[in-house]
């Protein structure tokens, strides 16, 4: 037993296969659930269902998810540039039959035949299709549109089409009534994908996944890094609010914020502005572009996450503080100055 994204799988005899089972980490919210419902909804009608949506945002575990409440065995395929036909469907350059006879029946004759016959083997898609397996292709748009041509007779017409190479008379293949598919990508991601034919997105009904909710994001980050519910709040506060700030760039995923929370709860840490491991733990997981403009020989970005845990977060020991001193102009006046100590030093 092994786990993927959050949910357990099996490895069946069939080393193709795994069976995904729901697992007890996996976060489910209203937010979740009624995605969830939507594409089991799909499935049952017959339609493929497609998970789109920026990087981090939970697609291939919700697919995972879906395959695993689907409850048929899964068919993993991972899209990838270097995929020709033949990754999804089988060739006849895998394997070679090979036969020789020795006819010595005179015993003063030997006569020896022999003959080398190419043998065709399945892949991944024939045998699902075959099986009536769940077909999970993870980034599908890694790979390029004309591998994946093939999928356009599966989805619509429910046949694959198999060089007449295979075996006498096995041109085509009919797709199980049982089979599924389900396809993640992420349509942001310009490098090392692909712009995926109308053709095929026509016939995937498509299910965008942004950032999730606040709470989802809370829940999940509480479940992947075991900080208690509290302060994972500020983690995921920080994390949105920088989100907010960056609308239209590069913007921070739910990874990122579970990153943090699981650094922070493994170094014993919590999310305090002018704890100076939090700030530097945000401006590593947190970087993107922007982190290389300087102003006055310090970081734009640092500056800006800086302000924002200042907002978000509560001071470093700021008990100790109200009750050492009284009164919210004190506590404000440490937040400063810790925010300044921690700017100072990037
Ligand atoms: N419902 C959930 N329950 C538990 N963990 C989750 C859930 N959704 C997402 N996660 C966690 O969030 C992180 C990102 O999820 P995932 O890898 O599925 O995103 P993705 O959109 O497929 O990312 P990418 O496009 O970069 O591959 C993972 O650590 C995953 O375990």
């Amino acid at each position: 037993m092994s786990l993927i994204n959050g949910v357990s799988t099996e490895m069946t005899s069939d080393s193709d296969q795994v069976i995904p089972e729901a697992s007890d980490s996996y976060v489910s919210t209203p937010y979740i659930d009624a995605i969830v419902e939507r594409a089991l909804m799909y499935l049952h009608s017959g339609y493929p269902v497609h998970i789109a949506g920026p990087s981090g945002t939970g697609k291939t575990t919700l697919a995972f998810h879906l395959a695993a409440l689907w409850g048929q065995p899964v068919t993993l395929i991972h899209g990838n540039a270097e995929f020709d036909t033949s990754d999804l469907i089988g060739s006849d350059n895998s394997g070679f039959n090979r036969s020789k006879l020795v006819d010595n029946y005179i015993h003063s004759v030997v006569k020896t035949q022999e003959e080398m016959r190419k043998v065709w083997v399945d892949n991944r898609l024939t045998t699902a299709c075959r099986n009536g397996d769940t077909l999970l292709y993870d980034e599908f748009n890694r790979s390029r549109p004309e591998t994946n041509n093939v999928l356009l007779s599966v989805l619509s017409e429910g046949i694959l089409n198999l060089p007449g190479l295979r075996s006498a008379g096995e041109g085509y293949l009919t797709v199980s009534p049982n089979f599924r598919a389900i396809f993640t990508s992420n349509p942001e991601e310009y490098a090392g994908t692909h712009k995926t034919q109308d053709a095929l997105m026509d016939r995937l009904i498509t299910l965008r996944l942004d950032h999730p909710d606040r709470n989802t994001e809370l829940k999940v980050i509480c479940a992947k890094s075991g900080l208690e519910e509290k302060e994972a709040t500020y983690v995921v506060d920080t994390v949105r609010e920088l989100r907010s700030y960056h609308d239209h760039q590069v913007r921070p995923s739910l990874r990122a914020g579970i990153a943090i929370a699981r650094i922070l709860h493994q170094a014993g840490h919590k999310p305090r502005c002018g704890d100076h491991f939090f700030h530097h733990v945000c401006y590593d997981v947190l970087s993107m572009e922007t982190a290389k403009i300087q102003h006055e020989s310090c970081s734009v970005f640092n500056k800006m996450v800086n302000q924002i845990i200042a907002q978000v977060c509560p001071p470093l020991s700021v008990k100790t503080n109200r009750s050492k001193q009284g009164g919210a102009s004190s506590t404000k006046k440490t937040l400063t100055t810790q925010v300044k100590k921690v700017m100072g030093d990037t």
